[in-house]
Parts: C-alpha cells; sequence; structure tokens
C-alpha cells in the first residue's frame, strides 16, 4: 500500500535526524519540507517567530491546538523548563501516530501530552482530566475556523488568566479572519501580529500574539 505524506516525513526524520536530539528532528523534517514534500508544519521561518515567545515566556504549562507530525511540539517542548506540561490536541488518529513517533524520536515524551480528539470536545475535560488550572501559552495551529470559538471555550473554561498568551499560526494564509478580528478589538486582550510567510513558501502569512488582559 501507499505511504502517507506523514508516514514519509516520519521516515526522513528516522533516517536523518539523531535519537534524543530534538535540534536535528527539526532540521530534518524543514530539509524535507523544502526539498521533497510541502507539509503543514508551522516550518523555520514561523518557528523562529515561536521560539522567541516561548523563550521569552518561559512558560510551564502549554496547550498545542493541532499536533499534525509534531513538528511545533518538539520546537516548543525542547524550550520548556524541566517539570512543564506541553498538552498538544491532535483530531486525526493517523496524524497523532506519527507524531508521537516523532516527538519519541527526539527524546521529549517526558514533557509531552499529546490527546486525541476535537477540541471543542476536550477543552471542557482538561482541568479535570489533565490536573492543568490555566495555561501559560496557547498555540492556535488546528482547524481555522475553530480559533474563535475554542478561544471562547477556553475563556469560558477559565483556562486563561492575566497575562496567559494565545499564539496563533496562519492568522493570513489560509486565514482565520473572525478570530484577527476578536483578539484585534476586544478589550479583553492587546495584540501584535509577527509578519512573516506560509511555510516553505514566498506567500505571506504571519503569527498573532495576544495576551489575555483577564
Ligand atoms: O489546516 C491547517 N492546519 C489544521 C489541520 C487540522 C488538524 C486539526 C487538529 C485538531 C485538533 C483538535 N481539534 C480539531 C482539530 S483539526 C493548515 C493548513 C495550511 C495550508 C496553507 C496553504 C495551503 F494551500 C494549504 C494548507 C497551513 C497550515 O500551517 C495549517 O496549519
Ligand atoms: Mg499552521
Amino acid at each position: 500500500t501507499q505511504s502517507t505524506r506523514p508516514q514519509r516525513l516520519l521516515s526522513a526524520v528516522q533516517k536523518n535526524a539523531t535519537r534524543g536530539d530534538p535540534c536535528s528532528v527539526v532540521k530534518a523534517i524543514d530539509q524535507f519540507c523544502r526539498s521533497k514534500e510541502w507539509a503543514m508544519n508551522v516550518g523555520d521561518e514561523k518557528g523562529c517567530i515561536l521560539d522567541s515567545v516561548v523563550s521569552e515566556l518561559n512558560p510551564t504549562t502549554v496547550l498545542e491546538l493541532g499536533t499534525y507530525c509534531g513538528y511545533s511540539t518538539v520546537r516548543i517542548a525542547n524550550l520548556l523548563p524541566p517539570h512543564a506540561k506541553l498538552i498538544t490536541l491532535e483530531f486525526n488518529p493517523d496524524f497523532a501516530a506519527i507524531a508521537r513517533q516523532v516527538i519519541a524520536w527526539s527524546g521529549l515524551e517526558e514533557k509531552v501530552q499529546l490527546v486525541e480528539g476535537a477540541s471543542g470536545d476536550l477543552i471542557p475535560k482538561i482541568k479535570q482530566d489533565f490536573g492543568v488550572q490555566t495555561f501559560d501559552l496557547v498555540f492556535l495551529d488546528h482547524w481555522k475556523d475553530r480559533y474563535l470559538p475554542d478561544t471562547k471555550l477556553m475563556e469560558a473554561c477559565g483556562l486563561l488568566r492575566k497575562g496567559s498568551i494565545l499564539l496563533a499560526d496562519n492568522v493570513i494564509c489560509p486565514g482565520t479572519p473572525d478570530y484577527l478580528e476578536y483578539v484585534r478589538s476586544s478589550p479583553r486582550y492587546e495584540s501584535q501580529y509577527f509578519k512573516s510567510h506560509l511555510e516553505y513558501t514566498k506567500v505571506e502569512d504571519g503569527l498573532e500574539k495576544s495576551v489575555f488582559l483577564g
């Protein structure tokens, strides 16, 4: 049977990256996506912006919506202090299976909890099921039409505190117009746009960083 793109991406990691070396895993994926097959990882250019936000914040609790193959999961987990926790939600079981192996290859599995399911179903269960009260950082990279409803859901479930940071991928391409309008006009958020490009292309895209003001 034909392999899938995530399976070919995982093979490239297992072939070209060193076990236990997260940076080599990130490099191997970027090289695969630049030279062989495009894939919807946040990528190296936006990935550097992600790294700077994570490093500056030094979060102990992180929620990632949309794991895909685990590229941004590995980038974030690699920068977390000891005992910090990253919970990442993935809807597609095939993506989740690949991501688990990519995360394991990077040696960061003890910092990461990958949960399979839809954000709308899982977010209300996080406090009781995962022992997290609030998130210091949320990275939004899942269905673009779920960014706004899930942000409102996180507010309603008390998962955000004064100073929590929302960092959203793809606010230009594919685009999340209703989410952008909300975080840019709401008095409860202070937002900033980081102009960049769609992963591995020259197309404009960017990350929106929004601080929840409580
Ligand atoms: O759809 C994208 N990403 C979400 C995949 C949906 C996976 C989900 C995870 C999850 C977890 C929990 N609940 C529900 C869900 S749904 C995406 C697409 C492009 C793109 C850009 C230009 C193109 F021409 C074609 C694709 C670029 C990107 O960086 C993306 O992130
Ligand atoms: Mg994305």
